[in-house]
């Protein structure tokens, strides 16, 4: 039997949606209905089922909600036209174009190009900027570091901690997990250590933290001898490795992991996610919340 909390993103992001959906109600009785649009760019299975996911949760918290779905062999101009257009609807408050876009686009200047009010996802560099400086009435926070939090705060207050002053280490450094998650645990009073594949001795850095995240991709690489005992483990990886079988059509079956060893961590931790289940559940609700913000802070004051 494993020791640790379990932390259910599921029921944590259900908690999150049926929050910006009674929210969301009370605005359009202002006559303010937020909008989201989504820009997916060529055939990926995964972002096509990710952005279909998003549209649905904006349904369902009673958004307006509209798919861009372009080919994979779009022009790169097009794809900023749109953004542009996008940039000035007022009836659209959240744009989100789906990672990765193909090889042949600079994703950086398409995101640069979205109005920093309207880029729910906080990759644009004035969020960046925002977050860092910790102007959060202004800042719009990636989705999966901000849903992390929200897990982070269910753990604490589950086993009684605190996070001013705790030891967190976040392994991984991109700029959509690792360091906005570094700088959001900073602002807590958190003691941040960002480690990454060049760090020495990864597993007894891993081992100081009080609050351990993993964002690496690297399937459970973290394992059970890295975790400090009662530690909270916030495992931020989807990796889909080979699982046993056959599936009905005949092709080797796949399961999704982590980038921890659950059952080896589980043993040691105080409070865990799973994968799947855990922070993933926890992305397309933040979106949501964003877009609500991003509407909020759009409509006129007294309205
Ligand atoms: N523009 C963006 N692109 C991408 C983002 C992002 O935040 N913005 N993140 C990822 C993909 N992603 C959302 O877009 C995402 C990933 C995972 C999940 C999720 O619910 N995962 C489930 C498992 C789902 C499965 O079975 O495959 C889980 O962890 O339980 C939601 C959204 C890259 N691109």
């Amino acid at each position: 039997m494993t020791k640790a909390y379990l932390l259910d993103g599921k029921a944590i992001a259900e908690e999150t949606l049926g929050r910006v959906a009674r929210e969301t109600a009370a605005l359009r009785a202002r006559g303010v209905t937020p909008g989201l649009a989504t820009v997916l760019v060529g055939e990926d299975p995964a972002s096509q089922s990710y952005v279909a996911s998003k549209g649905k949760a904006a349904r369902a918290c009673g958004f307006h909600s509209v798919q861009h779905t372009l080919p994979t062999t779009t022009d790169e101009l097009d794809l900023l036209a749109l953004v542009e257009s996008l940039n000035a609807d007022p009836t659209i408050h959240g744009i989100l174009v789906q990672l990765p876009l193909p090889k042949t686009m600079n994703a950086a200047r398409v995101l640069e190009l979205i109005d920093p009010r309207k880029d729910v996802d906080g990759f644009h560099p004035v969020n960046v900027g925002l977050l860092s400086v910790g102007e959060m009435d202004r800042a719009i926070v990636p989705c999966t570091p901000a849903g992390s939090m929200i897990m982070l705060d269910k753990a604490c207050a589950a086993l009684g901690r605190t996070l001013a002053g705790a030891e967190a280490v976040v392994i991984g450094r991109s700029n959509i997990v690792g360091k906005p998650m570094a700088q959001l645990l900073l602002q807590r009073h958190c003691t941040v250590t960002i480690a990454h594949s060049r760090t020495r001795d990864l597993a007894a850095v891993a081992r100081r933290a009080d609050v351990l995240v993993a964002a690496v991709g690297q399937p459970e690489m973290v394992r059970g001898d890295w975790v400090k005992p009662g530690a909270i483990v916030i495992d931020v990886g989807i990796n889909r490795v080979a699982g046993e079988g056959l599936d009905a059509s005949g092709k080797p079956k796949t399961r999704l992991v982590g980038d921890v060893a659950y059952a080896e961590a589980a043993e040691v931790a105080g409070a865990i996610t799973p994968v799947p289940g855990g922070v993933g559940r926890m992305t397309v609700a933040m979106l949501m919340a964003n877009t609500l913000e991003a509407a909020r802070r759009a409509a006129p004051a007294g309205e």
